[in-house]
């Protein structure tokens, strides 16, 4: 498996980003967080002068085996539509990508529906769908080598295209059901307290949803006498496409371009590649915090503060893509407002 030459960003230039910022003309600290926003951004970018250069979203699709366990409100033939449907730009995703002039790449890497007709979606389909984890690893070690390297792949085009910043996101039924595993699993947090709604399902759905994942974690910590180590419990449960999001947020760091992460599952997906690489989180904004039980302790876990809380639950990049004025607004601010020897302005502290 690849390994990823991830680094903190070189912290020299802190001073010098403090002092600029402090120096425009407003009191100290009063844009809030748009200053450390600001400061991120310029530390991955190694400068005073941050830029947003192409934006791309990236969204992996995938189906999964834990769906015949009717842990979704819906049926996986939503996951084919729906990707069909972002192909004509009729998805929640396609509007903000229009509206913020992001570049969208849809790739299939694992849907259970033949997409190949489909030239808007790129065809790295691994398998349709991956294996029922109730039963077994949802993928092998070789599927799970292969969808983090579609990941990166797709960032690597992306950076081709002068991209400097990435949002990803997800289409596959069933996946906040992964997403809660790994939540559970690598953030060493209760199940239950990981587990929620997704696309709409209602108490009785939610506790059918928490007996089967029970179920499945219960057999896969006596298969692994509770000592596997983080590939394995990403591999044993995850989907492709939230392993090709893991890979993507890896490469991406690598790279040193930023990350905005989306809602639930995106999280989960960060939280799985900051357990491979903590510095990966480094190069990570988190764009919102959604209505999905259990999202708002997964951004706790990772130190995170989320930009927006719009009590979205849908996925597929929204939250991220509408966070991205605000990161806008960071670089503006630091590049475009006067300091106060500029603007005449007295200095009073
Ligand atoms: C029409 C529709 C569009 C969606 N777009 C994203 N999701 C979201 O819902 C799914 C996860 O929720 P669960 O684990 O409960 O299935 C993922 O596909 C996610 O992207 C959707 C779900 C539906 C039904
Ligand atoms: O926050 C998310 O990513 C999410 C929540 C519910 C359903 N689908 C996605």
């Amino acid at each position: 498996m690849r390994t990823y030459n991830i680094h903190k960003p070189d912290a020299a230039l802190l001073d010098a980003i403090r002092h600029k910022i402090d120096n425009l003309n407003k009191p100290k600290g009063s844009l809030g967080r748009l200053e450390d926003l600001a400061m991120q951004i310029c530390l991955i970018q190694q400068t005073l002068t941050p830029k947003l250069n192409n934006p791309c979203h990236l969204l992996f699709g995938g189906d999964h085996g834990i769906e015949h366990e009717k842990v979704s409100v819906s049926p996986r033939e939503i996951t084919w539509q729906q990707m069909l449907n972002f192909a004509k730009g009729g998805g929640g995703v396609n509007m903000f990508c229009r509206q913020h002039g992001f570049k969208l790449y849809l790739v299939d890497v694992g849907v259970d529906y033949d997409l190949s007709n489909c030239h808007e979606i790129y065809n790295r389909k691994i398998a349709p769908g991956t294996a029922n984890f109730i039963d077994g690893p949802a993928m092998s070690e070789e599927q799970y080598r292969q969808a983090l390297d579609v990941g990166a792949e797709f960032v690597d085009k992306c950076h081709a295209d002068g991209c400097n910043i990435v949002c990803v996101g997800e289409m596959g039924i069933a996946n906040t059901s992964p997403s809660s595993v790994w939540m559970s699993l690598l953030g060493d947090i209760p199940l239950d307290e990981c587990i929620g709604a997704g696309a709409g399902l209602d108490n009785a759905g939610i506790r059918h949803k928490s007996d089967v994942l029970n179920r499945a974690v219960n057999r896969f910590i006596s298969e692994t006498g509770g000592k596997a180590d983080t590939n394995t419990v990403i591999r044993y449960f995850g989907g492709f496409e939230m392993v090709s999001a893991v890979g993507a947020m890896l490469r991406a760091a690598e790279l040193g371009l930023i990350v905005l992460v989306d809602g639930f599952i995106m999280t989960a997906c960060a939280l799985a590649a900051v357990r491979l690489y903590p510095e990966a989180k480094e190069y990570m904004i988190f764009g919102h915090v959604g209505d999905e039980n259990g999202h708002r302790r997964l951004l706790d876990l990772l130190g995170a503060q989320p930009l927006l809380n719009l009590g979205l639950r849908l996925g597929e990049g929204t939250g991220a893509l509408c966070a991205y004025p605000i990161v806008e607004s960071a670089v503006r601010m630091i590049n475009e407002m006067n300091n106060f020897d500029n603007a005449h302005i007295t200095k009073y502290f």
